[in-house]
């Protein structure tokens, strides 16, 4: 008999049609209410489940999906796993990585051109009928290219980023991880600087870790004040991974020159956020991953993961902590 999975998100056909011919799916019935009572309910029986990341997959999840045996997720980030819990439980976490580097890579190099040339801005300034052609300086912005750059997570993305910043726009590139890269520095022009070295020194700050414990509130007041008052910061990881009251003030005080903001403490952004007054910020709805073509693939390998790790092949991509 085919395990019963439950899929939270609508999938391109193809997918749908090959978790089809291995599982029986499960899903949410067209117009119904999203709400965690019936999540719960659809787990009570499934073997699987097929999440973009929204819900947090903890005890009390688990304690209501007693059949569970993986838990696929379409994101790399799997901040949304309660890895203790999985682990008592014996249930396999799987995740997205690399397919999906030079999409969101593409985007952090948008957020900083953005941030530097006032794309954003100087849009609204033209649609708000304020371009007069005797504006002289007052539209100038900063260079990218031959600037330095931090890159602060310097893994799969940071790795795409730092191509980027090297490769086309001539940058001196450094990064902070949680530890050295020997490899990764003879292949590429980068070297390796404590977090303070590279915050006071780089002119654009890329954050690229993971959410964990540890990355929590990472980058907070004592952080921007490191920074040079023409930086310009950008987060691409999680939105807790920064102190965002602490951001707004360092823009509000003129400490950074700007920020391009993918993710959120709290998504979607409401509309009386300080960010939304500070014509510095550029933000971004957390699209770091958002085209056809990488969703596509995202949506196959969330697919081929869950289905390979419940007729337990090893050609799945297990989350680091919960590898045997
Ligand atoms: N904005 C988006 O839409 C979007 C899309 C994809 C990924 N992301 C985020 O980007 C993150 C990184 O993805 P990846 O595939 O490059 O991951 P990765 O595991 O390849 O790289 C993470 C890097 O962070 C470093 N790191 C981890 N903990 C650290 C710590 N405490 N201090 C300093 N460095 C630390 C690691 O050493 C590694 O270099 C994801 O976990 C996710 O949160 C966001
Ligand atoms: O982690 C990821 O893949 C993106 O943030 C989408 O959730």
């Amino acid at each position: 008999m085919k395990p019963l999975v439950f899929v939270d998100r609508r999938l391109p056909e193809d997918v749908k049609h090959y978790l089809e011919q291995h599982c029986t799916i499960i899903t949410w019935k067209p117009d119904e209410a999203r709400s965690e009572q019936a999540l719960l309910h659809y787990l009570s029986e499934a073997e699987g489940y097929f999440t973009s990341g929204s819900m947090k997959i903890n005890d009390a999840l688990l304690d209501a999906a007693p059949k569970l045996k993986v838990v696929s997720s379409m994101s790399v980030g799997y901040n949304h796993f309660d890895l203790a819990a999985m682990k008592a439980r014996h249930i396999i976490g799987t995740h997205t990585p690399y397919i999906l580097d030079d999409t969101v890579a593409d985007l952090v190099f948008g957020l900083m051109l953005s941030c530097s040339r006032r794309i954003a801005e100087l849009d609204r300034y033209i649609r708000n009928g304020q371009w007069q052609g005797n504006e002289g300086r007052k539209l100038f912005g900063l260079d990218v290219h031959h600037r330095k750059l931090g890159i602060i997570g310097m893994g799969r993305i940071g790795e795409a980023v730092a191509k980027r910043a090297l490769y086309g726009f001539d940058m001196k590139v450094s990064y902070y991880a949680r530890s050295r890269k020997p490899e990764l520095e003879q292949r590429m022009d980068v070297s390796y600087e404590s977090l303070d070295q590279l915050l006071a020194s780089s002119d654009f700050i890329v954050l690229l870790t993971p959410l964990t414990p540890a990355t929590k509130g990472l980058i907070g007041a004592e952080q921007f004040s490191r920074m040079q008052q023409h930086a310009i910061f950008i987060n691409a990881s999680r939105g807790a991974t920064v102190d965002e009251q602490a951001l707004i003030e360092a823009l509000q005080t003129g400490k950074i020159a700007g920020a391009g903001l993918d993710v959120f403490m709290q998504e979607p952004l409401p509309l009386d956020h300080p960010f939304m007054k500070l014509d510095q910020v550029v933000m971004t709805p957390h699209i770091g991953s958002a085209t056809d073509a990488t969703r596509q693939q995202m949506a196959m390998l969330a697919a081929r993961n869950l289905v390979n790790a419940l007729q337990g092949s090893e050609d799945v991509h297990i989350v680091p902590e919960l590898r045997q």
